[in-house]
């Protein structure tokens, strides 16, 4: 599987303010670069925390696109995933509605009767983890149902731990010019960070987007 993670931040790095509410951080011309990673890839994925926050659809929004795929033999929109261990999403959430298949995993800790409400709701949930979800056994999961190409949207937990776990192969960075500030505002890669075997990244290109700069890098060997 090819995972490719995209984010917008902040000049000092932040993916949204303190109070974890949806940051407008780039502007459409990043938006419709979003549109065309969205477009090619099989599958969405975000973190619960993402869910709760921004109640994202996570569709493709140019319809041209959506038509080409349909042309093409696929799905209109990619499927969504969400990481999600105890299925605390909404099961009116938007990446619950009807525009495209939806996977949440889950790890053990998600009861029967959450499980079943999401299923009911429309979605897939795969169990995969004990405690926290177990992202490569979530990978190979999606890849049984047709994932080869994995857009990773965020936040900044789930980031990390697809960094953890060595599955990242693309890193995009849209950088917005705002500073946002504050220890507890999500950065790129939260969780408990790195001490050491940081991941290393290869600048592969640079484009400047409405009024910031995206930064676009292949994952280099962990060191
Ligand atoms: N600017 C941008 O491009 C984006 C910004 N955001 C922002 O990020 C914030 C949400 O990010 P976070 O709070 O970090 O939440 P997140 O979206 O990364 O979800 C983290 C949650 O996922 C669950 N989880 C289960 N297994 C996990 C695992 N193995 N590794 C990591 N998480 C696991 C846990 O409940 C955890 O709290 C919001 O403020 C949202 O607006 C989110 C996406 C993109
Ligand atoms: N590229 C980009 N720029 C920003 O300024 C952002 N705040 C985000 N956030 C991401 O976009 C998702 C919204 O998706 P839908 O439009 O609802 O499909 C949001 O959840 C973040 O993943 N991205």
């Amino acid at each position: 599987m090819h995972v490719v993670v995209n984010a917008a931040q902040s000049v000092d790095g932040k993916l949204s303010t303190r109070r974890r509410e949806q940051l407008r951080i780039s502007g459409p011309e990043d938006f419709d670069r979003v549109d065309r990673i969205r477009a090619a890839a099989d599958a969405v994925l975000v973190g619960v925390g993402t869910v709760l926050a921004d109640d994202p659809s996570l569709t493709i929004k140019e319809e041209a696109r959506r038509v080409s795929r349909l042309q093409n033999g696929r799905p209109g929109n990619p499927a969504r995933v969400v990481v999600d261990s105890r299925g605390r999403t909404p099961t009116d959430a938007a990446v619950l509605d009807d525009a495209a298949e939806t996977f949440l995993l889950v790890s053990e800790t998600a009861t029967s009767d959450r499980r079943e409400a999401l299923e009911a709701a429309g979605a897939e949930v795969i169990v995969a983890g004990e405690e926290r979800v177990d992202l490569e056994a979530g990978c190979t999961e999606l890849a049984k149902h047709g994932v080869d190409r994995l857009m990773v949207e965020g936040g900044g937990e789930v980031i990390q731990s697809c960094f953890a776990a060595g599955l990242v192969d693309e890193l995009d960075v849209y950088v917005g010019s705002l500073v946002v500030g504050g220890r507890d505002a999500p950065t790129l890669a939260d969780g408990d960070g790195f001490i050491e075997a940081f991941p290393r990244l290869e600048l592969r290109g640079t484009e400047r987007l409405d009024d910031g700069i995206v930064l676009s890098y292949a994952v280099g060997e962990t060191r």
